[in-house]
């Protein structure tokens, strides 16, 4: 049985959160485990929309990851700055040190 229970959240004793709990899936148990009333039955009646073939519904959901915006997968042009980052002033001290040395040579 399927239920219509928008226009009931704001009235039903419970709560909203609970009704919004149990939407889209079978209710059933979640119902009957609150121990509803006859009368909370009989308001049922007002929400009821109709029937549901439920071979029809998908056991397990299948989850489809929402599409993520394209990340540079590819690590080499980062790595290459990091070296870069480390091998130009180490190359610009060897220079140095290696200007002293020959200017203090000659
Ligand atoms: C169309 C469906 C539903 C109707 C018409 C309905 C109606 C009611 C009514 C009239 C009450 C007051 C107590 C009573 O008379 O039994 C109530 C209480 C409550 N209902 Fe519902 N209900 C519905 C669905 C649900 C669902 C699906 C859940 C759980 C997921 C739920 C959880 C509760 C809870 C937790 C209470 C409070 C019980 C307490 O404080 O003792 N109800 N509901």
């Amino acid at each position: 049985m399927v239920y219509d229970v928008t226009k009931f959240l704001d009235d039903h004793p419970g709560g909203d959160e609970v009704l919004l709990s149990a939407t889209g899936k079978d209710a059933t148990d979640d119902f009957e485990d609150v121990g509803h009333s006859g009368s909370a039955r009989e308001m049922m009646n007002e929400f009821y929309v109709g029937e549901m073939d439920t071979s029809t519904i998908p056991l397990k959901q299948k989850y489809t990851p929402p599409n993520q915006p394209h990340y540079n997968q590819d690590k080499t042009s980062e790595f290459i700055i990091k070296l870069l980052q480390f091998l130009v002033p180490l190359a610009i001290l060897g220079l140095a040190f290696g200007l002293r040395f020959y200017t203090k040579a000659t």
